[in-house]
Protein backbone atom coordinates (compact mmCIF):
# COMPACT_ATOMS: atom_id res chain seq x y z
CA UNK A 1 0.00 0.00 0.00
CA UNK A 2 1.42 3.69 -0.76
CA UNK A 3 0.73 6.05 2.16
CA UNK A 4 1.36 9.49 2.00
CA UNK A 5 1.85 9.73 5.98
CA UNK A 6 4.27 6.99 7.50
CA UNK A 7 5.81 7.53 11.22
CA UNK A 8 8.54 5.58 12.89
CA UNK A 9 8.41 5.04 16.62
CA UNK A 10 7.38 9.09 16.86
CA UNK A 11 7.88 10.06 20.10
CA UNK A 12 7.93 13.58 21.75
CA UNK A 13 8.33 14.12 25.41
CA UNK A 14 7.67 17.90 27.59
CA UNK A 15 10.19 17.33 30.16
CA UNK A 16 9.01 14.06 32.05
CA UNK A 17 5.60 14.58 30.35
CA UNK A 18 5.04 11.53 27.51
CA UNK A 19 2.99 13.32 24.77
CA UNK A 20 3.49 11.29 22.12
CA UNK A 21 4.38 7.74 22.26
CA UNK A 22 6.18 5.11 20.00
CA UNK A 23 2.88 6.27 17.30
CA UNK A 24 3.01 4.78 13.71
CA UNK A 25 0.86 6.19 11.92
CA UNK A 26 -0.02 5.15 8.79
CA UNK A 27 -2.18 6.82 5.90
CA UNK A 28 -2.86 5.62 2.85
CA UNK A 29 -3.10 8.02 -0.33
CA UNK A 30 -6.77 9.60 -0.90
CA UNK A 31 -8.51 8.68 2.44
CA UNK A 32 -9.83 10.90 4.90
CA UNK A 33 -7.95 10.24 8.16
CA UNK A 34 -9.82 11.11 11.29
CA UNK A 35 -7.37 11.74 13.82
CA UNK A 36 -9.42 11.05 16.99
CA UNK A 37 -8.56 11.49 20.65
CA UNK A 38 -9.75 13.01 23.56
CA UNK A 39 -8.29 16.61 24.81
CA UNK A 40 -4.65 16.40 25.51
CA UNK A 41 -4.18 12.69 23.97
CA UNK A 42 -1.42 14.30 21.59
CA UNK A 43 -3.00 15.17 18.57
CA UNK A 44 -1.70 18.81 17.69
CA UNK A 45 1.56 17.90 18.89
CA UNK A 46 1.66 14.82 16.61
CA UNK A 47 0.25 17.52 13.65
CA UNK A 48 2.95 20.18 14.76
CA UNK A 49 5.64 17.01 14.25
CA UNK A 50 3.95 16.12 11.15
CA UNK A 51 4.31 19.96 10.33
CA UNK A 52 7.96 20.59 10.59
CA UNK A 53 6.93 23.08 13.40
CA UNK A 54 8.30 20.50 15.94
CA UNK A 55 11.03 18.59 16.83
CA UNK A 56 10.00 14.52 17.39
CA UNK A 57 12.13 13.21 20.99
CA UNK A 58 13.00 10.64 18.95
CA UNK A 59 11.33 8.78 16.11
CA UNK A 60 10.83 9.61 12.28
CA UNK A 61 8.26 10.97 9.79
CA UNK A 62 8.05 9.91 6.28
CA UNK A 63 6.00 12.30 4.03
CA UNK A 64 5.18 11.25 0.18
CA UNK A 65 7.71 8.21 0.96
CA UNK A 66 10.50 10.93 1.56
CA UNK A 67 12.36 11.52 5.04
CA UNK A 68 10.87 15.08 6.36
CA UNK A 69 14.12 15.95 8.10
CA UNK A 70 16.01 15.82 5.05
CA UNK A 71 13.37 16.95 2.68
CA UNK A 72 11.05 19.69 4.75
CA UNK A 73 11.09 22.43 2.17
CA UNK A 74 10.30 20.26 -0.53
CA UNK A 75 7.49 18.08 1.54
CA UNK A 76 6.09 21.39 2.78
CA UNK A 77 5.63 22.65 -0.03
CA UNK A 78 2.76 20.09 -1.07
CA UNK A 79 1.84 20.05 2.32
CA UNK A 80 -1.72 22.53 3.37
CA UNK A 81 -2.91 23.51 7.10
CA UNK A 82 -4.64 25.00 9.41
CA UNK A 83 -3.53 24.82 12.68
CA UNK A 84 -5.60 26.61 15.45
CA UNK A 85 -7.96 29.55 14.60
CA UNK A 86 -6.27 31.43 11.42
CA UNK A 87 -6.17 35.13 11.76
CA UNK A 88 -7.29 37.40 8.77
CA UNK A 89 -7.32 41.54 8.61
CA UNK A 90 -11.55 41.95 9.40
CA UNK A 91 -11.22 45.36 7.64
CA UNK A 92 -10.22 43.22 4.42
CA UNK A 93 -12.35 41.22 1.54
CA UNK A 94 -12.16 37.27 1.69
CA UNK A 95 -10.47 37.90 -1.53
CA UNK A 96 -7.62 40.60 -0.35
CA UNK A 97 -6.77 38.26 2.76
CA UNK A 98 -6.28 35.03 0.71
CA UNK A 99 -4.35 37.72 -2.35
CA UNK A 100 -1.72 38.74 0.65
CA UNK A 101 -1.10 35.00 1.32
CA UNK A 102 -0.70 34.24 -2.69
CA UNK A 103 1.89 37.03 -2.51
CA UNK A 104 3.66 35.04 -0.40
CA UNK A 105 3.20 31.25 -1.81
CA UNK A 106 4.00 32.48 -5.18
CA UNK A 107 0.67 30.95 -6.26
CA UNK A 108 -1.69 32.62 -9.59
CA UNK A 109 -3.98 34.79 -9.29
CA UNK A 110 -6.58 32.31 -10.73
CA UNK A 111 -5.77 30.01 -7.59
CA UNK A 112 -7.96 32.68 -5.09
CA UNK A 113 -10.98 32.10 -6.85
CA UNK A 114 -10.52 28.73 -7.79
CA UNK A 115 -10.44 27.74 -3.97
CA UNK A 116 -13.17 30.36 -3.00
CA UNK A 117 -15.19 28.13 -5.57
CA UNK A 118 -13.88 25.21 -3.24
CA UNK A 119 -15.17 26.11 -0.03
CA UNK A 120 -18.38 27.75 -2.02
CA UNK A 121 -17.12 31.69 -0.79
CA UNK A 122 -16.96 32.97 -4.40
CA UNK A 123 -20.39 34.92 -3.89
CA UNK A 124 -19.02 36.93 -1.10
CA UNK A 125 -15.63 36.84 -2.42
CA UNK A 126 -15.57 41.06 -1.86
CA UNK A 127 -17.08 41.24 1.39
CA UNK A 128 -14.94 42.19 4.32
CA UNK A 129 -14.19 38.99 6.54
CA UNK A 130 -15.53 40.96 9.75
CA UNK A 131 -18.85 40.12 9.10
CA UNK A 132 -18.13 36.60 7.99
CA UNK A 133 -20.27 34.17 10.21
CA UNK A 134 -17.39 31.61 12.23
CA UNK A 135 -18.42 28.54 10.11
CA UNK A 136 -17.56 31.07 7.17
CA UNK A 137 -14.29 32.25 8.66
CA UNK A 138 -13.54 28.44 9.15
CA UNK A 139 -13.82 28.19 5.38
CA UNK A 140 -12.02 30.82 4.36
CA UNK A 141 -9.19 29.21 6.60
CA UNK A 142 -9.31 25.71 4.77
CA UNK A 143 -9.38 28.24 1.34
CA UNK A 144 -6.34 29.42 2.31
CA UNK A 145 -4.77 26.27 3.29
CA UNK A 146 -6.11 24.91 -0.09
CA UNK A 147 -4.15 27.56 -2.53
CA UNK A 148 -0.89 26.29 -2.93
CA UNK A 149 -3.11 23.07 -4.35
CA UNK A 150 -1.64 20.74 -1.88
CA UNK A 151 -1.11 16.90 -2.07
CA UNK A 152 -1.57 16.34 1.55
CA UNK A 153 -3.83 18.78 3.77
CA UNK A 154 -4.01 18.49 7.32
CA UNK A 155 -6.46 20.29 9.38
CA UNK A 156 -6.54 20.64 13.57
CA UNK A 157 -10.00 20.64 14.99
CA UNK A 158 -11.50 22.75 11.84
CA UNK A 159 -14.84 22.18 13.33
CA UNK A 160 -14.53 23.25 16.75
CA UNK A 161 -16.87 25.74 17.79
CA UNK A 162 -19.41 25.20 15.10
CA UNK A 163 -22.85 25.21 15.45
CA UNK A 164 -24.50 21.54 13.49
CA UNK A 165 -25.21 23.45 10.44
CA UNK A 166 -21.40 24.63 10.34
CA UNK A 167 -20.01 20.82 10.85
CA UNK A 168 -22.42 19.54 7.67
CA UNK A 169 -20.59 22.57 5.03
CA UNK A 170 -17.04 21.70 6.45
CA UNK A 171 -17.65 17.70 6.12
CA UNK A 172 -19.14 17.88 2.62
CA UNK A 173 -16.25 20.12 1.84
CA UNK A 174 -13.83 17.84 2.44
CA UNK A 175 -15.42 15.02 1.72
CA UNK A 176 -14.88 15.86 -2.04
CA UNK A 177 -11.45 16.73 -1.81
CA UNK A 178 -10.03 13.04 -2.26
CA UNK A 179 -11.70 12.50 -5.98
CA UNK A 180 -12.23 16.08 -7.31
CA UNK A 181 -8.75 16.56 -6.30
CA UNK A 182 -6.90 13.64 -5.16
CA UNK A 183 -6.13 15.00 -2.11
CA UNK A 184 -5.05 13.18 1.12
CA UNK A 185 -6.88 14.77 4.52
CA UNK A 186 -5.92 14.62 7.87
CA UNK A 187 -8.82 15.59 9.91
CA UNK A 188 -8.44 15.86 13.79
CA UNK A 189 -11.38 15.73 16.20
CA UNK A 190 -11.99 14.71 20.16
CA UNK A 191 -15.73 14.13 18.81
CA UNK A 192 -16.13 10.47 17.04
CA UNK A 193 -19.52 11.90 15.64
CA UNK A 194 -18.02 14.69 13.46
CA UNK A 195 -15.41 12.29 12.01
CA UNK A 196 -18.20 9.50 12.15
CA UNK A 197 -19.30 10.68 8.50
CA UNK A 198 -16.41 12.16 7.03
CA UNK A 199 -13.61 9.90 7.67
CA UNK A 200 -12.75 6.54 5.79
CA UNK A 201 -9.65 5.40 7.89
CA UNK A 202 -9.43 6.27 11.36
CA UNK A 203 -6.54 6.71 14.16
CA UNK A 204 -7.57 7.02 17.47
CA UNK A 205 -4.76 8.14 20.48
CA UNK A 206 -5.50 8.04 23.58
CA UNK A 207 -2.44 9.30 26.66
CA UNK A 208 0.13 9.76 23.08
CA UNK A 209 -0.49 6.30 22.42
CA UNK A 210 -2.07 4.88 18.88
CA UNK A 211 -4.87 2.44 20.59
CA UNK A 212 -6.79 2.09 17.02
CA UNK A 213 -5.95 2.17 13.42
CA UNK A 214 -8.00 0.89 10.38
CA UNK A 215 -10.74 1.88 8.30
CA UNK A 216 -13.97 3.51 9.43
CA UNK A 217 -15.90 0.06 8.49
CA UNK A 218 -13.64 -1.89 11.30
CA UNK A 219 -14.20 0.91 13.70
CA UNK A 220 -17.92 0.77 13.31
CA UNK A 221 -18.08 -2.55 14.50
CA UNK A 222 -16.44 -1.03 17.91
CA UNK A 223 -18.47 1.47 17.65
CA UNK A 224 -21.86 0.21 16.82
CA UNK A 225 -25.14 1.73 18.27
CA UNK A 226 -28.31 -0.03 18.90
CA UNK A 227 -31.76 0.73 19.37
CA UNK A 228 -33.29 0.53 22.57
CA UNK A 229 -36.52 -0.14 22.77
CA UNK A 230 -38.77 0.66 26.28
CA UNK A 231 -41.24 -1.75 26.08
CA UNK A 232 -44.13 -3.17 28.43
CA UNK A 233 -42.57 -6.54 29.08
CA UNK A 234 -39.25 -6.80 27.95
CA UNK A 235 -38.46 -10.19 28.39
CA UNK A 236 -41.56 -11.30 26.34
CA UNK A 237 -41.10 -8.42 23.59
CA UNK A 238 -37.60 -9.91 23.04
CA UNK A 239 -38.77 -13.59 23.14
CA UNK A 240 -40.92 -12.81 20.47
CA UNK A 241 -38.49 -10.52 18.37
CA UNK A 242 -35.93 -13.77 18.25
CA UNK A 243 -38.97 -16.38 17.74
CA UNK A 244 -39.73 -13.92 14.41
CA UNK A 245 -36.13 -13.72 13.57
CA UNK A 246 -35.78 -10.12 14.59
CA UNK A 247 -32.23 -9.47 15.81
CA UNK A 248 -32.30 -8.01 19.73
CA UNK A 249 -30.59 -8.09 22.58
CA UNK A 250 -32.03 -8.21 26.34
CA UNK A 251 -29.42 -6.88 28.38
CA UNK A 252 -29.81 -6.13 32.37
CA UNK A 253 -34.00 -6.20 31.58
CA UNK A 254 -32.76 -3.53 28.50
CA UNK A 255 -34.64 -4.19 25.06
CA UNK A 256 -32.20 -3.41 22.06
CA UNK A 257 -32.56 -4.04 18.18
CA UNK A 258 -29.22 -5.39 16.70
CA UNK A 259 -30.79 -4.27 13.28
CA UNK A 260 -30.64 -0.15 13.06
CA UNK A 261 -31.89 -0.04 9.52
CA UNK A 262 -35.25 1.74 9.25
CA UNK A 263 -37.09 -1.08 7.63
CA UNK A 264 -36.51 -3.07 10.36
CA UNK A 265 -36.94 -1.10 13.62
CA UNK A 266 -40.38 -0.26 11.92
CA UNK A 267 -41.35 -3.86 11.35
CA UNK A 268 -39.97 -5.02 14.74
CA UNK A 269 -42.33 -2.00 16.21
CA UNK A 270 -44.93 -2.67 14.40
CA UNK A 271 -44.90 -6.53 14.97
CA UNK A 272 -44.62 -5.90 19.17
CA UNK A 273 -47.75 -3.41 19.26
CA UNK A 274 -49.62 -6.23 16.68
CA UNK A 275 -48.63 -8.51 19.67
CA UNK A 276 -49.98 -6.63 22.24
CA UNK A 277 -47.09 -4.70 23.47
CA UNK A 278 -47.00 -1.43 24.83
CA UNK A 279 -44.25 0.59 23.34
CA UNK A 280 -43.09 3.73 25.69
CA UNK A 281 -40.17 4.86 23.61
CA UNK A 282 -37.92 3.79 20.82
CA UNK A 283 -34.49 5.44 21.02
CA UNK A 284 -30.88 5.46 19.33
CA UNK A 285 -28.14 4.74 21.89
CA UNK A 286 -25.46 7.35 21.68
CA UNK A 287 -22.06 5.91 22.28
CA UNK A 288 -19.59 8.79 23.56
CA UNK A 289 -15.88 8.32 22.07
CA UNK A 290 -14.97 7.53 25.43
CA UNK A 291 -17.53 4.58 24.90
CA UNK A 292 -15.91 3.20 22.10
CA UNK A 293 -12.44 3.88 24.15
CA UNK A 294 -13.26 1.75 27.21
CA UNK A 295 -14.33 -0.66 24.48
CA UNK A 296 -10.97 -0.51 22.14
CA UNK A 297 -8.40 -0.52 25.76
CA UNK A 298 -10.07 -3.59 26.25
CA UNK A 299 -9.41 -5.31 22.57
CA UNK A 300 -6.30 -3.51 21.67
CA UNK A 301 -6.83 -2.98 17.97
CA UNK A 302 -3.88 -1.63 15.76
CA UNK A 303 -4.49 -2.79 12.20
N1 LIG B 1 4.62 23.02 24.51
C1 LIG B 1 4.28 22.17 25.46
N2 LIG B 1 4.96 22.10 26.62
C2 LIG B 1 4.63 21.22 27.59
N3 LIG B 1 3.62 20.33 27.50
C3 LIG B 1 2.90 20.34 26.35
C4 LIG B 1 3.19 21.24 25.29
N4 LIG B 1 2.30 21.01 24.30
C5 LIG B 1 1.51 20.00 24.72
N5 LIG B 1 1.87 19.59 25.95
C6 LIG B 1 1.24 18.49 26.70
O1 LIG B 1 1.23 17.33 25.87
C7 LIG B 1 0.01 16.61 26.00
C8 LIG B 1 -0.65 16.45 24.65
O2 LIG B 1 -1.15 17.70 24.23
P1 LIG B 1 -1.78 17.99 22.80
O3 LIG B 1 -2.11 19.43 22.72
O4 LIG B 1 -0.92 17.41 21.75
O5 LIG B 1 -3.11 17.14 22.89
P2 LIG B 1 -4.38 17.20 21.95
O6 LIG B 1 -4.78 15.78 21.75
O7 LIG B 1 -4.09 17.99 20.74
O8 LIG B 1 -5.43 17.90 22.82
P3 LIG B 1 -6.28 19.20 22.51
O9 LIG B 1 -7.41 18.71 21.69
O10 LIG B 1 -6.67 19.67 23.86
O11 LIG B 1 -5.38 20.17 21.78
C9 LIG B 1 -0.83 17.38 27.00
O12 LIG B 1 -0.73 16.76 28.26
C10 LIG B 1 -0.21 18.76 27.02
O13 LIG B 1 -0.33 19.33 28.30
Amino acid sequence: MEYIVETENLTKRFGKELAVSALEMRIPKGEIYGFLGPNGAGKTTTIRMLLGLMRPTSGSIRIFDKDLTRNRINILKRVGSLVENPSYYPHLTAYENLEALRKILGVSKARIMGVLKIVRLQEVANKKVKGFSLGMKQRLGIAASLLNNPDLLILDEPTNGLDPSGIIEIRQLIQRLPQDYGMTVIISSHLLSEIDQMATTVGIVSKGRMIFQDSIDEMRKFAKQKVLLKVSDSKAAWRALLAKGLRADLDNGNLSLLNRTDEKVAEAVKYLVQEGFSIYRVEEEKKSLEDVFLQMTKEEHVG
